[in-house]
């Protein structure tokens, strides 16, 4: 049977390419200037093999002129040029990449890699423009030619003047309609932040003439994450860092990658000291700047970090990406999911080092940023608890300052059972807290829970090194002395505690002798899972889950109240009644939580007075 070939409808071809695969008309920019630096690397390649050339890159440049009046934008640029057949071959054929065959007869050995591949760029510049005017010359050639076309319709090739070896690609901007403004692709300051953005690492200078100034230069050139690390200083980063508008603060740390292996990539991360101001808000966006052979992909590609260090700022290089035709990441990459995984990885061994050794920084970073990780560790069902939990930080009663966690447990006593915390809005109120007698009575040290995640990341963590957290107004504390004594106690008494419970109904689910006072009267403690402290984050939240602690009224059996309670068991039940309320008011009182009915309270407090 006869094989026949597929007839491309070309015009029809073109029509969609233009006007689909680009979901920005701006890239045309990028696509025409990689084409140009492409043209130049060429010659520089042609220079390795050929000794009649001489590669002088003070010769080679990119320039841009847009001229309003006569609506014209003009890419010129000094490289390789092409003949006619080029001309027919690579503009005339849509996916037809001189480029990529190039590429493939020079390997590259020092980076410079050629961009262009898909054989597609060119065309994205009928985005912007009724008519595309090509003129140019090839290296080694006598004569020049001029390639034009208006898009869909076909084009023309025809011998044309031209002095310098090179190409001079003419656009002649569309006029604007009513949702699109082609304007801005005639004016300066536009054109040269699209090509600070896009462009700013094209390794050949590109120039313009901006109000008064010829030929100015607009791109950096050096990509600062090619060059070697020895080279760089501390001002040079935080010089890349302003430039970039990373961010207004100095960052705390630097990370500069280089790796070669699976995966081929480079890097340069920042940490930042402060917090950018919308940071917890839901318009916060994370991401790392994403470079493909040093031209810009993405400004902010979120695949590359993970949630709980989305406040990394900075930037990725590879040439191992695989991208799509307009130039845009293609969605599940491996590679990328390679590259992420290794920088999550050098990001966590930065900040564990900063822990180490610079102790003062890492706190300034964990003062901003110590809640993201927290919530981390709470997150996608903990998954990564296990990585994060040893950058966290808490304040401990014992030092006074914040100590993680590993150091917690290593100067635990050979007796001390639990990881113990407490919580509360705040250092000195936690301080206050009756609840915490009978641990630090102990000498145990205590980790103080201010932030409204702390308690939910724990609970997510239960252990560390095998030892379990234990809020110390929750459930049985684990110090047997206690123990023995409050349940002698707790037996003798059962008549008056069941009496208050039921008069406690719907507030309280138990009253009962306390084991972790010592001074105090009376505290609330919790049974089961949820804590006060949880049950009034929940309920703050907007959709209110309303979510009920299991509530227990203490009582320090130990305490002169006590003594008086017993009484009125016995001869009055009224009074009993009120010394009751007042208990349970006060109980809510020091755990910051609101009275039911505080006129009620205060008349209380009265009737005792009078
Ligand atoms: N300024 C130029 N100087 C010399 N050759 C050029 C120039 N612009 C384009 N070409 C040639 O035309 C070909 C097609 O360009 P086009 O931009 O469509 O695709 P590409 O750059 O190869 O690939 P990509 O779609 O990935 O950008 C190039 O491969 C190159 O051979």
């Amino acid at each position: 049977m006869e094989k026949k070939q597929f007839q491309a409808e070309s015009k029809r071809l073109l029509e969609m390419m233009i006007n689909s695969i680009y979901t920005q008309k701006e890239i045309f920019l990028r696509e025409l200037i990689s084409n140009a630096s492409d043209a130049i690397d060429k010659i520089y390649y042609k220079a390795l093999t050929d000794s009649t050339l001489v590669f002088d890159q003070d010769h080679y440049y990119i320039k841009v002129t847009a001229d309003a009046e006569n609506r014209t934008l003009t890419i010129r640029d000094t490289g390789i040029g092409m003949t006619e057949e080029e001309l027919e071959a690579n503009l005339g054929v849509i996916a037809k990449s001189g480029s990529l065959a190039f590429k493939r007869e020079h390997e590259s050995k020092d980076g410079h890699d050629l961009i262009g591949q898909f054989g597609v760029g060119f065309y994205s510049a009928f985005m912007v423009a009724d008519e595309v005017i090509v003129r140019s010359r090839a290296l080694g050639s006598e004569r020049a030619y001029q390639w034009q076309s208006t898009g869909a319709e076909g084009y023309t090739i025809e011998p044309c003047d031209k002095q310098d070896v090179g190409t001079e690609i003419l656009l002649k901007i569309k006029e604007n309609t009513e949702d699109e403004n082609y304007d801005e692709y005639l004016e300066p300051y536009r054109l040269k932040a699209i090509i600070k953005k896009y462009s700013d690492f094209i390794r050949y200078p590109i120039k313009m003439d901006i109000a008064d100034q010829e030929d100015q230069t607009l791109n950096s050139m050096v990509p600062i994450w090619r060059k070697n690390k020895n080279e760089l200083t501390p001002a040079d980063y935080e010089n890349f860092y302003t430039e970039k508008h990373y961010g207004f603060d100095k960052p705390i740390k630097h990370i500069h990658l280089n790796v070669e292996g699976s995966v081929t990539y480079q890097a340069i991360l920042f940490i930042p000291e402060t917090i950018p101001f919308d940071y917890y808000s839901k318009e916060f966006e994370k991401g790392l700047e994403l470079y493909s052979n040093g031209v810009l992909i993405m400004d902010k590609c979120s695949d590359l970090l993970p949630d709980h260090f989305s406040f990394v700022k900075g930037m990725v290089d590879s040439d191992s990406l695989s991208l799509n035709i307009s130039r845009e990441l293609l969605q599940h990459d491996r590679q990328l999911k390679l590259i992420a995984k290794n920088i999550a990885g050098k990001i966590k061994s930065q900040l564990l080092s900063l822990l180490k050794d610079e102790r003062e920084q890492y706190e300034k970073f964990y003062n901003s940023f110590g809640r993201q990780l927290k919530f981390g560790v709470y997150s996608d069902f903990g998954a990564n608890k296990d990585a994060l939990q040893d950058l966290l930080l808490f304040h401990s009663s014992k030092e006074q300052k914040l100590v993680t966690l590993d150091e917690y447990v290593s100067r635990m006593p050979e007796d001390q059972k639990y990881i113990y915390y407490a919580t509360g809005d705040s250092i000195e109120r936690i301080e206050k807290l009756p609840q915490t007698e009978l641990v630090t009575d102990k000498g145990y040290e205590l980790l103080y829970f201010t932030d409204d995640i702390d308690e939910f990341a724990i609970k997510m963590l239960m252990t560390y090194k095998d030892k379990e957290f234990k809020n110390v107004s929750s459930g049985d504390l684990g110090i047997e002395e206690a123990e023995n004594q409050t349940q002698q106690e707790q037996q003798e008494n059962q008549e008056l505690f069941a009496y208050m419970t039921t008069q406690l109904s719907g507030k309280v689910t138990n009253v009962r002798a306390s084991k972790r006072l010592k001074k105090h009267p009376v505290c609330l403690s919790t049974e089961g899972d949820v804590t006060i402290e949880m049950e009034k984050i929940l309920n703050a939240m907007p959709n209110n889950p309303s979510v009920k602690a299991n509530k227990v009224l203490e009582i320090n059996p130990q305490h002169e109240v006590f003594h008086s309670l017993k009484a009125a068991f016995e001869n009055d039940k009224e009074k009993l009644n009120l010394y009751t309320a007042l208990l349970y008011n006060q109980a809510l009182l020091i755990e910051g939580l609101p009275l039911q009915d505080p006129v009620e309270f205060t008349n209380d407090i009265c009737k005792i007075m009078v």
